[in-house]
Protein backbone atom coordinates (compact mmCIF):
# COMPACT_ATOMS: atom_id res chain seq x y z
CA UNK A 1 0.00 0.00 0.00
CA UNK A 2 1.40 3.43 -0.82
CA UNK A 3 1.94 6.00 2.38
CA UNK A 4 -0.38 8.07 0.83
CA UNK A 5 -3.38 5.52 1.30
CA UNK A 6 -1.98 4.26 4.66
CA UNK A 7 -1.99 7.78 6.07
CA UNK A 8 -5.17 8.17 4.75
CA UNK A 9 -6.56 5.11 6.37
CA UNK A 10 -5.39 5.98 9.68
CA UNK A 11 -6.72 9.45 9.81
CA UNK A 12 -9.99 8.30 9.17
CA UNK A 13 -9.77 5.92 11.76
CA UNK A 14 -9.17 9.36 14.22
CA UNK A 15 -11.83 11.10 12.46
CA UNK A 16 -14.28 7.84 13.02
CA UNK A 17 -12.44 7.63 16.81
CA UNK A 18 -13.93 11.69 17.48
CA UNK A 19 -16.97 11.38 15.27
CA UNK A 20 -18.25 7.43 15.83
CA UNK A 21 -21.75 7.89 14.24
CA UNK A 22 -20.51 8.78 10.93
CA UNK A 23 -22.67 7.22 8.05
CA UNK A 24 -21.05 4.95 4.79
CA UNK A 25 -21.62 7.88 3.07
CA UNK A 26 -19.91 10.49 4.89
CA UNK A 27 -16.72 8.12 4.86
CA UNK A 28 -16.39 7.84 1.63
CA UNK A 29 -16.88 11.72 1.46
CA UNK A 30 -14.42 12.10 3.78
CA UNK A 31 -12.24 9.67 1.53
CA UNK A 32 -13.14 11.43 -1.40
CA UNK A 33 -11.89 14.93 -0.67
CA UNK A 34 -7.95 14.19 -0.33
CA UNK A 35 -8.54 12.89 -3.88
CA UNK A 36 -10.60 15.56 -5.06
CA UNK A 37 -8.54 18.66 -3.24
CA UNK A 38 -5.10 16.72 -4.69
CA UNK A 39 -6.37 17.24 -8.42
CA UNK A 40 -8.11 20.73 -8.02
CA UNK A 41 -4.70 21.52 -6.71
CA UNK A 42 -2.68 20.96 -9.25
CA UNK A 43 -5.33 22.70 -11.41
CA UNK A 44 -5.89 25.87 -9.11
CA UNK A 45 -3.65 26.12 -5.69
CA UNK A 46 -5.68 26.53 -3.17
CA UNK A 47 -3.84 24.47 -0.16
CA UNK A 48 -0.23 24.74 -0.29
CA UNK A 49 1.82 21.84 -1.63
CA UNK A 50 3.24 21.30 1.79
CA UNK A 51 -0.67 20.69 3.18
CA UNK A 52 -1.84 18.64 0.37
CA UNK A 53 -0.19 15.51 1.89
CA UNK A 54 -1.14 16.04 5.03
CA UNK A 55 -4.84 16.79 3.89
CA UNK A 56 -6.65 15.29 7.20
CA UNK A 57 -4.23 16.43 9.65
CA UNK A 58 -3.83 20.10 8.69
CA UNK A 59 -7.19 20.59 7.28
CA UNK A 60 -10.08 18.11 7.48
CA UNK A 61 -9.77 17.12 11.32
CA UNK A 62 -8.40 21.02 12.25
CA UNK A 63 -12.08 22.08 10.76
CA UNK A 64 -13.87 19.15 12.73
CA UNK A 65 -12.46 20.96 16.04
CA UNK A 66 -15.53 23.50 15.53
CA UNK A 67 -17.71 20.84 15.71
CA UNK A 68 -15.87 18.80 19.21
CA UNK A 69 -16.60 21.58 20.64
CA UNK A 70 -20.11 23.08 19.61
CA UNK A 71 -22.10 19.89 17.89
CA UNK A 72 -24.14 21.98 15.38
CA UNK A 73 -28.03 20.57 15.31
CA UNK A 74 -29.89 20.34 12.33
CA UNK A 75 -31.28 22.80 10.31
CA UNK A 76 -28.12 25.57 11.86
CA UNK A 77 -27.45 27.96 9.96
CA UNK A 78 -23.74 28.60 9.92
CA UNK A 79 -21.62 31.00 7.57
CA UNK A 80 -17.79 30.04 6.38
CA UNK A 81 -16.07 33.86 6.35
CA UNK A 82 -12.95 33.84 4.07
CA UNK A 83 -13.55 30.13 3.42
CA UNK A 84 -10.46 29.99 0.83
CA UNK A 85 -10.47 25.91 -0.36
CA UNK A 86 -13.50 25.35 1.55
CA UNK A 87 -12.10 24.88 5.25
CA UNK A 88 -13.72 24.98 7.63
CA UNK A 89 -16.54 25.03 5.92
CA UNK A 90 -16.44 21.35 4.23
CA UNK A 91 -15.68 19.16 6.36
CA UNK A 92 -18.45 20.61 8.64
CA UNK A 93 -20.66 20.26 5.90
CA UNK A 94 -20.10 16.49 5.43
CA UNK A 95 -20.40 16.00 8.92
CA UNK A 96 -23.42 17.84 9.54
CA UNK A 97 -25.57 17.27 6.60
CA UNK A 98 -28.54 18.67 7.90
CA UNK A 99 -27.08 22.21 9.03
CA UNK A 100 -27.04 24.93 5.73
CA UNK A 101 -23.52 26.33 4.96
CA UNK A 102 -23.02 29.52 3.29
CA UNK A 103 -19.00 29.54 2.30
CA UNK A 104 -17.86 33.00 1.41
CA UNK A 105 -14.73 34.11 -0.30
CA UNK A 106 -13.66 37.45 -2.47
CA UNK A 107 -11.29 35.25 -4.78
CA UNK A 108 -13.04 33.96 -7.38
CA UNK A 109 -10.98 30.98 -8.37
CA UNK A 110 -11.53 29.99 -4.57
CA UNK A 111 -14.68 29.63 -4.65
CA UNK A 112 -14.38 28.02 -8.04
CA UNK A 113 -12.10 24.86 -6.85
CA UNK A 114 -14.96 24.55 -3.69
CA UNK A 115 -18.05 24.67 -5.86
CA UNK A 116 -15.74 21.80 -7.70
CA UNK A 117 -15.70 20.06 -4.72
CA UNK A 118 -19.05 20.12 -3.67
CA UNK A 119 -20.44 18.91 -6.50
CA UNK A 120 -17.45 16.00 -6.25
CA UNK A 121 -18.57 15.56 -3.16
CA UNK A 122 -22.23 15.98 -3.97
CA UNK A 123 -23.10 18.53 -1.17
CA UNK A 124 -26.95 19.28 -1.13
CA UNK A 125 -26.09 21.73 1.77
CA UNK A 126 -23.44 24.14 0.96
CA UNK A 127 -24.07 27.45 -1.25
CA UNK A 128 -20.66 29.61 -2.31
CA UNK A 129 -20.55 33.39 -1.97
CA UNK A 130 -17.73 35.20 -4.21
CA UNK A 131 -17.68 38.71 -2.49
CA UNK A 132 -16.36 40.40 1.04
CA UNK A 133 -18.17 39.08 3.54
CA UNK A 134 -19.10 42.71 4.94
CA UNK A 135 -21.37 42.57 1.42
CA UNK A 136 -23.47 39.80 2.47
CA UNK A 137 -26.73 39.95 4.30
CA UNK A 138 -28.11 37.89 5.78
CA UNK A 139 -28.22 35.91 9.10
CA UNK A 140 -26.65 32.96 10.92
CA UNK A 141 -26.86 31.24 13.78
CA UNK A 142 -22.56 30.08 13.90
CA UNK A 143 -19.97 32.11 12.39
CA UNK A 144 -16.99 30.09 11.35
CA UNK A 145 -13.58 30.78 10.44
CA UNK A 146 -9.90 30.40 10.15
CA UNK A 147 -6.85 32.08 9.30
CA UNK A 148 -8.85 35.44 7.63
CA UNK A 149 -8.44 38.51 9.79
CA UNK A 150 -7.65 39.93 13.20
CA UNK A 151 -10.68 39.45 15.66
CA UNK A 152 -11.27 43.24 15.89
CA UNK A 153 -11.44 43.40 12.01
CA UNK A 154 -13.34 40.67 11.62
CA UNK A 155 -16.01 40.90 14.56
CA UNK A 156 -16.24 44.41 12.71
CA UNK A 157 -16.93 42.42 9.40
CA UNK A 158 -19.60 40.29 10.77
CA UNK A 159 -21.25 42.60 13.21
CA UNK A 160 -25.49 42.11 12.50
CA UNK A 161 -24.83 38.89 10.96
CA UNK A 162 -25.73 36.57 13.79
CA UNK A 163 -29.24 35.44 14.21
CA UNK A 164 -30.45 36.27 18.41
CA UNK A 165 -32.23 32.37 18.46
CA UNK A 166 -30.28 30.45 20.41
CA UNK A 167 -31.05 27.04 20.22
CA UNK A 168 -27.59 25.21 21.44
CA UNK A 169 -26.06 24.89 24.42
CA UNK A 170 -23.09 27.56 23.63
CA UNK A 171 -25.19 30.70 22.84
CA UNK A 172 -24.73 31.60 18.83
CA UNK A 173 -21.39 33.35 17.92
CA UNK A 174 -17.94 32.90 16.17
CA UNK A 175 -16.18 29.99 16.16
CA UNK A 176 -12.70 30.86 14.95
CA UNK A 177 -9.78 29.15 14.68
CA UNK A 178 -6.42 30.51 14.71
CA UNK A 179 -2.08 30.07 15.62
CA UNK A 180 0.08 32.02 17.65
CA UNK A 181 -0.54 33.96 20.59
CA UNK A 182 -3.89 35.65 21.08
CA UNK A 183 -3.51 37.16 24.14
CA UNK A 184 -3.07 40.95 22.88
CA UNK A 185 -5.47 40.29 20.25
CA UNK A 186 -8.37 38.84 22.11
CA UNK A 187 -7.58 41.32 25.55
CA UNK A 188 -10.34 43.86 24.18
CA UNK A 189 -13.14 40.86 24.21
CA UNK A 190 -13.86 39.58 27.98
CA UNK A 191 -16.08 37.42 27.33
CA UNK A 192 -14.24 35.41 24.58
CA UNK A 193 -12.78 31.67 25.51
CA UNK A 194 -10.00 29.93 23.74
CA UNK A 195 -9.33 26.36 23.99
CA UNK A 196 -6.24 24.22 22.62
CA UNK A 197 -6.98 21.90 20.08
CA UNK A 198 -5.20 19.27 21.93
CA UNK A 199 -7.39 19.47 24.60
CA UNK A 200 -10.20 19.09 22.28
CA UNK A 201 -8.93 16.29 20.52
CA UNK A 202 -6.42 14.84 23.52
CA UNK A 203 -4.05 14.02 21.45
CA UNK A 204 -0.89 16.10 19.75
CA UNK A 205 -1.98 16.56 16.33
CA UNK A 206 -2.01 20.40 16.75
CA UNK A 207 0.57 21.94 18.40
CA UNK A 208 -0.03 25.46 18.76
CA UNK A 209 -3.54 26.20 17.55
CA UNK A 210 -6.75 27.58 19.20
CA UNK A 211 -10.14 27.24 18.62
CA UNK A 212 -11.63 30.87 19.80
CA UNK A 213 -15.31 31.03 20.61
CA UNK A 214 -16.84 34.47 21.22
CA UNK A 215 -20.65 34.44 21.75
CA UNK A 216 -22.58 37.01 20.33
CA UNK A 217 -23.56 39.78 22.46
CA UNK A 218 -26.68 40.00 24.60
C1 LIG B 1 -5.39 32.61 4.79
S1 LIG B 1 -6.78 32.30 3.80
C2 LIG B 1 -7.62 31.11 4.80
C3 LIG B 1 -8.52 30.24 3.98
C4 LIG B 1 -9.27 29.15 4.75
N1 LIG B 1 -10.14 29.73 5.77
C5 LIG B 1 -8.31 28.19 5.39
O1 LIG B 1 -8.08 28.26 6.58
O2 LIG B 1 -7.76 27.33 4.66
C6 LIG B 1 -7.78 33.74 4.01
C7 LIG B 1 -8.95 33.81 3.04
O3 LIG B 1 -9.82 34.87 3.43
C8 LIG B 1 -10.30 35.51 2.27
N2 LIG B 1 -10.73 36.84 2.68
C9 LIG B 1 -9.98 37.83 3.22
N3 LIG B 1 -10.74 38.90 3.49
C10 LIG B 1 -12.02 38.60 3.11
C11 LIG B 1 -13.25 39.31 3.14
N4 LIG B 1 -13.34 40.53 3.63
N5 LIG B 1 -14.35 38.68 2.68
C12 LIG B 1 -14.29 37.42 2.18
N6 LIG B 1 -13.14 36.72 2.13
C13 LIG B 1 -12.01 37.29 2.58
C14 LIG B 1 -9.12 35.47 1.31
O4 LIG B 1 -9.50 35.62 -0.02
C15 LIG B 1 -8.52 34.11 1.62
O5 LIG B 1 -9.04 33.11 0.76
Amino acid sequence: MDFRIFAQKITLVEIQKHFPDLSDRQIEQFIQIADLYKDWNQKINVVSRKDIDEIYTRHVLHSLAIAKLNPFLPETTILDVGTGGGFPGIPLAILYPECHFTLVDSIGKKIKVVNEVIEGLQLQNVKTVNDRVENITGQYEFIVSRAVAAMPTFTHWVKGKMSSNSRHERRNGILYLKGGDLTEELAPYSNAEIFNLEELFSDSFFETKKLVYLPRKK
